[in-house]
């Protein structure tokens, strides 16, 4: 059995939710969105440990609540993040026990995720190095042009919505990072890093309620969600 660790991070700037405050605090069914992403990670008996990545200035308030108030027995360290998302995932990552052998990338934000998903898309990372939660696409999706016309309709067969947990193999991860770095390449996903190396990653068919809570709407959709556990939506392709 591969030795499983985790990364989440929650150190963005929140400024799509414009409250002016880290939307992982704000409080979703009673308890904080973070605490929710947390909770996954404590419940996935395979995860060993995790680390979580705060803006610097939170990382005291964010230690106190996570171990005294919502009960973290496997969080390993809480670690100040950087600019960019892949920024933050690379310092959990050197937060990392050497003997991590699979890592799971989490946003703080995906307060929704099942533990079933997070150890399903872990065992396809043993399995093929990379791997992420993705549901198919609903919408039709047109690429656009600068001028605000539509330059090609994309087909929607081949499209997905990448989620997390992505799930790699630690080594893998820590050099498309490394890469990252050295070609000063930006992405907003870890897997787009490891596609960047050559390496393929496998996509794990996740949930629709596993949405990032990204603008104020998505709160209410949490929520929504939350009283009607039974809903997924999961069969709805097309
Ligand atoms: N420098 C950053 C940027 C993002 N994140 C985290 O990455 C996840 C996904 O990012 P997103 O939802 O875009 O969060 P924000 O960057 O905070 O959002 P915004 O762009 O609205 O400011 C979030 O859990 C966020 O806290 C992070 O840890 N460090
Ligand atoms: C990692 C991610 O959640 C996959 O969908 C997404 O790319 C994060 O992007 P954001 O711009 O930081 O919201």
């Amino acid at each position: 059995m591969d030795s499983i660790f985790g990364v989440v991070v929650a150190a963005g700037r929140s400024v799509r939710m414009g409250q002016g405050v880290n939307k992982q605090f704000l409080p979703l069914s009673g308890l904080p969105v973070l605490a929710r992403s947390l909770q996954v990670f404590e419940e996935a008996v395979p995860v060993k440990g995790y680390v979580l990545v705060m803006a610097e200035g939170e990382v005291d308030r964010a230690s106190r609540l996570a171990r005294q108030e919502w009960g973290c027995r496997k969080l390993l360290a809480v670690v100040p993040g950087g600019e960019r998302r892949q920024d933050s995932v690379r310092k959990g990552l050197e937060a990392l026990p050497a003997e991590a052998e699979i890592v799971l990338v989490h946003d703080g934000a995906r307060p929704l995720v099942g533990v079933e998903e997070l150890v399903a898309v872990a065992s396809e990372a043993a399995r093929w190095g990379a791997a992420t939660l993705a549901v198919p696409v609903k919408d039709t999706v047109k690429e656009a042009g600068t001028d605000g016309f539509v330059v090609r309709t994309l087909p929607r067969e081949a499209l997905w919505l990448t989620q997390t947990p992505q799930a790699f193999r630690y080594s893998l991860l820590r050099e498309a990072h490394q890469r990252a770095e050295a070609e000063k390449f930006t992405a907003t996903d870890d897997a787009s890093l490891v596609e960047a190396l050559g390496h393929r990653v496998k996509l794990v068919p996740g949930s629709y309620r596993n949405i990032k809570i990204t603008t104020p709407e998505d709160l209410a959709v949490a929520e929504a969600l939350l009283r009607a556990p039974s809903i997924t939506g999961d069969d709805q392709r097309g």
